[in-house]
């Protein structure tokens, strides 16, 4: 049994770097999200944010840094990390053949959950995910709204103590966005939550946070009001230090 070590932070990215061949996808990416934060993680396509949180989760080695989750050591702790964290992926569920009560149940008995808990937790992400309409339907066979929630019902299935979401609200319609929104306010009252979103009213209207991303670099780490900058608008303020303004 691996001795618990005392965080400071329950989300540390410690000097992150991913190399593929000579392209640098990140570079020497460092943050710490304390617990109990809603963070947003921002940067235009291709910034990074996707590698990041890979790299966080441990589904990608960094090729240097380090990632810890809880205080855990993703590199050497990862079992003990990976029962803190439950992820959306940018790319929703796999298991396409599977209903999402077959794949959720599926997933919660591999992380050996009683049948008791099983059937509290899937009744909760059956009902906050807004899946009982598709509960029974081949995962395939859903729209992209719905496979969204499907991944977002499995980040939650064993009540994580950390979330890291790669736009959770992407293909979302505006009323399950809303839905996503409250239910990600709702959640960040009790855990740390990293979330990456092209939807910049989104942070304004979920987090406290930003981390914002550019090619493979941090260039600003702050509250809401210091990336609205000093034109107090969000938007510009994006788009002017990540180059894109006119
Ligand atoms: N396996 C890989 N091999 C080579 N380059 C890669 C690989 N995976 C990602 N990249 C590159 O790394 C960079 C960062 O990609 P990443 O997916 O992290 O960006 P992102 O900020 O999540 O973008 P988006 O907002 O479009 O999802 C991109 O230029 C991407 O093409």
């Amino acid at each position: 049994m691996t001795e618990r070590p005392t965080p400071s932070a329950m989300i540390e990215a410690q000097g992150l770097s991913k190399y593929y061949g000579p392209f640098i996808a990140t570079e020497n990416v460092t943050f710490s999200v304390p617990t109990g934060q809603v963070a947003a993680f921002l940067g235009p396509n291709g910034a990074g944010k996707s590698t990041t949180m890979k790299l966080l989760t441990g589904f990608l080695s960094p090729s240097a840094g380090v990632a810890r989750i809880g205080g855990y050591d993703m590199a050497t702790q990862r079992i003990e990390a990976s029962r803190l964290i439950g992820y959306l992926p940018e790319n929703g569920p796999l298991y396409n053949e599977m209903t999402p009560q077959s794949l959720l149940k599926y997933l919660g008995q591999a992380r050996g959950m009683t049948s008791a808990q099983l059937k509290k937790r899937l009744d909760f992400v059956a009902s906050r995910c807004s899946l009982e309409d598709v509960w029974g339907k081949q995962i395939s066979k859903l729209s992209r709204g719905y496979r969204q929630r499907v991944g977002m019902a499995h980040a939650l299935l064993h009540d994580p103590a950390v979330l890291i979401l790669d736009e959770p609200t992407s293909g979302l319609d505006p009323n399950q966005t809303y839905q996503v929104r409250e239910l990600i306010r709702e959640l960040g009252l009790t855990k740390t939550i990293l979330l990456s979103t092209h939807i910049l009213t989104e942070v304004e209207a979920v987090c406290s946070r930003v981390i914002l991303i550019n090619r493979g670099r941090v260039l600003l780490d702050g509250n809401v009001e210091q990336m609205r900058g000093q034109h107090h608008d969000i938007e510009s303020h994006f788009r002017q230090l990540t180059g894109g303004a006119a």
